[in-house]
C-alpha cells in the first residue's frame, strides 16, 4: 500500500483518549472522517500489549485500505507483519532497520531542521519525513522548541532544493508537519507549505490530540481532511497582463464605491484620524477598535483588517493576534504594515511572533521594513524610515512574497508589488506625499479598501495566488495595485490644485480620494508588468 502524498496522518496515544472511548473505536471513526495513515505510538504499553494493539489496528486499517505504521518498534512491526515504521533521530538507523526488515515498504523519519531532513531524504529507503513540532504540544514530553509555520516552510524549501540535486531516481519524499496542529491552525500551516509553481501543499498534517482527544473523532478528522482538500485542489491561474490588472482595478473601484466595507484598523495613535478620513473618502467605514474582546464579532462583518505596527505595545500585539486569528478563520483579508520593524529588536521579535500566528494577505512596507522581514542586511532602517533601497527591488519583492506566501508591496518613489510570480512596477505619485504624516499608513487604508472589495467579489474574480482565495478570498494582487494607484493618482490630482503647503495638500488629497473615478486611475496609471 503506497503512502499518499500530503496525507492526513493520525498518531495514536491512548492517554489522550476521552473517558470511555477505546483506541480501536477512535481509529475506526477517524478513518471514516478521512485519516489516510495511522501510526501506532504507545509509549507506555509493554511489548505484549503493544503487539496486541498493533494486530487489532492492522485488521481495522487493512479493512479501510489505509497503511498502518509502527512507531520506534521494529520488533513489533516484524511480529505483526506490518512493513511500515517511523523512526526518531535516536532510534535505530534507517540502514539497520533495512537490514532487519529487508521487505520494509515504508520508513518514516522525524526531523527538526534542514540538516536532519536532508540526511533523511538522502537515502532511497526513507519515504516520509515528519517535521516538528510546529506549535507547542503536550503530547510529546521531550518535544523540541516549536518551529512555527514559517521555519517549516524554509525547511521544506531547502529539502526540495536538495532533492533536486540528487542524481538517484529518488521520488519526492512525503512530508508531514506535526506538533500542536488542530483545525484552527491547520490552514495556516498548509498555506505556508504551498508550492509556488503548483499551488498545492507540500506537506500533510500529522496529529494526535486534535483527533484522539476529541469526543467526536470522525468530525475532528473530517474537518482537518476538508482543510487539506482545499490545499490539494488549487490550480495556478495565469500571470495577469497590464490590461487585466487595470480592468480588475476598475471593477474593484466601482464595487468599493457602491458598497464600501468595514475596515478594522489596529493602528498607531499618530495616524488614526488620517486613516479614518481616507477610509471615509473611499466610501469605506473605518473602525479603530483596540479591544481583543470584540475582535471576533468585528471579524464576522469585516471587509478587511489593517494591522499597523507603529506605536507597538504588548497589549496592542495581543489585539493584533486575536483579530488576525479571527480574520484568518473567517477568510477575511489582512493588510499588514510593519512600521519601523527594523528599528528595534523588540519590534523585530514581536513581528516574528505575529507572522507565526497570523497569515497576512498583503504586506506593505518601505525598503527598510521589507529588508528587516527578509533578513536582508544591505538596506538599513532609520527609525520608521528607510536609509537607501534594494539593489534589485524586483527580486526583493518577489522573494519576500514567496517567503511569506502573500502579496508584498514595496513603497518608495517607485512602488513594486508582487504575489511571488508577477512583479508590477508603479511610477505614479508626488514627492509631497513624503511631507505629510501618515501618508504611508493611509496607503495601507487605501489598499484595505480595495482588498475589501476584492473579498466581496471573490466569487467572480479569481485570485492570482491560489492560496489567497483561502486567505482573504479574492484577487489581492489587483487590490494592492488599486490601493497604490488610488493614493498616488489622488496625490497627483491634489498637487495640480496648487496647495500652499502640506496642510492644504492634505485637504486636497482627501478631496481627490473622495472624487476619484475609475477613469482617473486608468488614464493616469503608470503601471508595468515586469
Ligand atoms: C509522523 C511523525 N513525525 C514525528 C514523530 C516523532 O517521532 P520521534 O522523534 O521518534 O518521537 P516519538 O514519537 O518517539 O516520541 C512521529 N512519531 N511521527
Ligand atoms: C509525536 C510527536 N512528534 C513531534 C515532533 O516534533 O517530532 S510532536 C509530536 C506530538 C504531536 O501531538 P499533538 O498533535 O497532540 O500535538
Amino acid at each position: 500500500m503506497a503512502l499518499p502524498r500530503s496525507p492526513l496522518y493520525l498518531v495514536t496515544q491512548r492517554e489522550a483518549l476521552p473517558p470511555g472511548v477505546s483506541l480501536e473505536q477512535c481509529v475506526q471513526e477517524a478513518l471514516q472522517g478521512g485519516v489516510e495513515i495511522v501510526q501506532l505510538r504507545e509509549k507506555h504499553a509493554d511489548s505484549r500489549e503493544f503487539l496486541e494493539i498493533a494486530r487489532g489496528l492492522q485488521t481495522i486499517c487493512d479493512a479501510a485500505e489505509v497503511p498502518l505504521v509502527i512507531n520506534d518498534r521494529v520488533d513489533i512491526a516484524l511480529a505483526c507483519g506490518c512493513r511500515a515504521v517511523h523512526l526518531g533521530q535516536s532510534d535505530l538507523s534507517v540502514k539497520d532497520v533495512c537490514a532487519l526488515m529487508p521487505t520494509a515498504k515504508s520508513i518514516g523519519v522525524s526531523a527538526h531542521d534542514v540538516s536532519e531532513a536532508t540526511v533523511a531524504c538522502a537515502t532511497d529507503d526513507v519515504s516520509l519525513i515528519g517535521i516538528g513540532p510546529i506549535y507547542a504540544t503536550t503530547s510529546k514530553s521531550d518535544a523540541k522548541e516549536a518551529l512555527g509555520p514559517r521555519k517549516l516552510a524554509r525547511i521544506i524549501d531547502a529539502l526540495r532544493a536538495y532533492e533536486r540535486t540528487l542524481s538517484s531516481a529518488n521520488g519526492r519524499v512525503s512530508i508531514v508537519a506535526i506538533g500542536g496542529i488542530n483545525a484552527s491552525n491547520a490552514a495556516r500551516v498548509l498555506h505556508m507549505t504551498c508550492n509556488f509553481d503548483t499551488g498545492e501543499t507540500e506537506a500533510g498534517l500529522a496529529v494526535i490530540s486534535a483527533i484522539v482527544s476529541s469526543p467526536r473523532p470522525r468530525e475532528a478528522a473530517q474537518s482537518l481532511s476538508d482543510i487539506l482538500a482545499d490545499y490539494r485542489s488549487e490550480g495556478r491561474s495565469h500571470k495577469p497582463s497590464r490590461e487585466d490588472l487595470l480592468a480588475n482595478v476598475v471593477r474593484l473601484h466601482d464595487s468599493s464605491r457602491e458598497s464600501g466595507g468595514l475596515l478594522h484598523h489596529i493602528t498607531n495613535t499618530v495616524v488614526q484620524n488620517q486613516c479614518a478620513n481616507v477610509a471615509l473618502a473611499l466610501r469605506a467605514s473605518p473602525i479603530m477598535s483596540m479591544s481583543p474582546e470584540e475582535a471576533g464579532d468585528l471579524s464576522a462583518i469585516l471587509g478587511c483588517l489593517v494591522i499597523n505596527l507603529g506605536t507597538l505595545t504588548d497589549d496592542s500585539l495581543r489585539v493584533m493576534k486575536e483579530a488576525g486569528r479571527h480574520a484568518n478563520s473567517n477568510k477575511k483579508p489582512i493588510v499588514f504594515d510593519p512600521v519601523g520593524v527594523g528599528a528595534s529588536a523588540f519590534r523585530q521579535s514581536k513581528t516574528d511572533q505575529l507572522l507565526d500566528h497570523v497569515q497576512m494577505s498583503i504586506i506593505k512596507g518601505n525598503a527598510g521594513e521589507l529588508a528587516a522581514l527578509s533578513g536582508d542586511k544591505s538596506v538599513r532602517a532609520r527609525g520608521v524610515d528607510s536609509a537607501g533601497g534594494f539593489a534589485d527591488p524586483v527580486k526583493a519583492v518577489r522573494d519576500l512574497a514567496r517567503q511569506e506566501r502573500c502579496v508584498v508591496v514595496l513603497t518608495g518613489q517607485i512602488d513594486y508589488i508582487s504575489d511571488g510570480m508577477t512583479v508590477i512596477k508603479l511610477s505614479n505619485g508626488v514627492p509631497h506625499l513624503g511631507n505629510i504624516t501618515g501618508s504611508g499608513c493611509a496607503t495601507g487604508t487605501c489598499i484595505a479598501a480595495y482588498a475589501s472589495a476584492a473579498h466581496s467579489m471573490s466569487t467572480t474574480m479569481r485570485a492570482t495566488v491560489p492560496q489567497a482565495s483561502i486567505w482573504g478570498g479574492g484577487d489581492m494582487l489587483s487590490a494592492a495595485v488599486g490601493g497604490i494607484l488610488a493614493m498616488t493618482v489622488a496625490a497627483e490630482i491634489a498637487m495640480e490644485k496648487q496647495p500652499g503647503g502640506p496642510s492644504t495638500f492634505t485637504g486636497h488629497l482627501i478631496d481627490a480620494l473622495y472624487n476619484l473615478t475609475a477613469q482617473n486611475l486608468v488614464e493616469r496609471a503608470r503601471v508595468e508588468v515586469v
